[in-house]
């Protein structure tokens, strides 16, 4: 497969805004404004500052937040027609690995994915502990998964999201919270994968390797193009915000 070939057909956002509103209706904050994006790569990156909206666009490529105008498609499925469909396509790897595992050890975690998946009972446990010892995890899979690192818990939910087969994979500052060697696990796992991978990242290594990148700026698209271009244009945005001392509050 090519970088820049999708297997499913790609993301596109077509005028796409969203907003919180109150009891009555009214629009109270705008959160994006307005994007249109086709994300066609194998990799794509989407960078921007803190609280400009990344997690808002990857949440609604998994349509866990639907457009307030606009529209998003995943592999030509509409998130607003069938949002069910589009959650069964789309694997969402959040930062926190402990808002996605929910059972107490490794393997009864990857045997609910399987069950939800419609494995029957006794195809589970050895499902499972294959998909751990892919990971690496097989030695862990009884351990109690408080017990594991923080690098072991993110690998755990890396496995969980993966064993449910997703056709597009969006990983939300999946790296965040990892040490060096962690981060490189991780990176290297998600630069293996046959799936599309939209990565929201502060990383900007991880982002410049990706074939196609977008910038967001205080709920807007800036920029499109490469990865290295895309974060070329946000360190000149960041140099240029930091020049007019426009600095984000409680930092130096
Ligand atoms: N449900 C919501 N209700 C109110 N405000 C929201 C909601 N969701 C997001 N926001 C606001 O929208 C803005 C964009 O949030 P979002 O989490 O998408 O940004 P982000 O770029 O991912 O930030 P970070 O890099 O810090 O995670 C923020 O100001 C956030 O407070």
């Amino acid at each position: 497969m090519s970088l820049s070939d999708p297997p499913g057909g790609g993301i596109t956002f077509d005028g796409v805004s969203v907003w919180t509103q109150d009891a009555a209706g009214n629009r109270v904050t705008p959160i994006l404004a307005d994007v249109s994006l086709s994300l066609t790569a194998a990799r794509v990156a989407i960078i921007g500052a803190n609280g400009s909206g990344k997690t808002t666009l990857a949440k609604l490529v998994a349509a866990l937040v639907l457009p307030n105008l606009g529209r998003v498609r995943v592999n030509g499925v509409d998130t607003t027609v069938s949002a069910r469909e589009v959650i069964r396509q789309v694997g969402y790897l959040f930062s926190d690995p402990d808002a996605q595992i929910i059972m107490p050890t490794p393997l009864e975690d990857i045997a609910l994915t399987l069950r939800y998946r419609g494995v029957g009972r006794k195809e589970r446990d050895r499902r499972a502990l294959e998909i751990l010892d892919e990971f690496r995890l097989a030695d862990h899979a009884h351990q109690p998964v408080q017990t594991l690192s923080g690098g072991q818990r993110q690998l755990l939910a890396l496995a969980g999201v993966l064993a449910a087969e997703p056709a597009v994979l969006v990983c939300d500052e999946p790296t965040t919270r990892l040490d060096l060697r962690w981060r490189h696990t991780i990176v290297e796992r998600l630069s293996a994968l046959p799936q599309q991978v939209v990565l929201v990242t502060h990383d900007l290594e991880a982002a410049a390797a990706c074939p196609q990148g977008a910038v967001i700026a205080d709920g807007r698209l800036i920029a499109t193009g490469s990865g290295r271009d895309c974060v070329e244009r946000y360190r000149d945005l960041i140099a240029a915000q930091l020049a007019g001392g426009s600095v984000p509050e409680g930092k130096p």
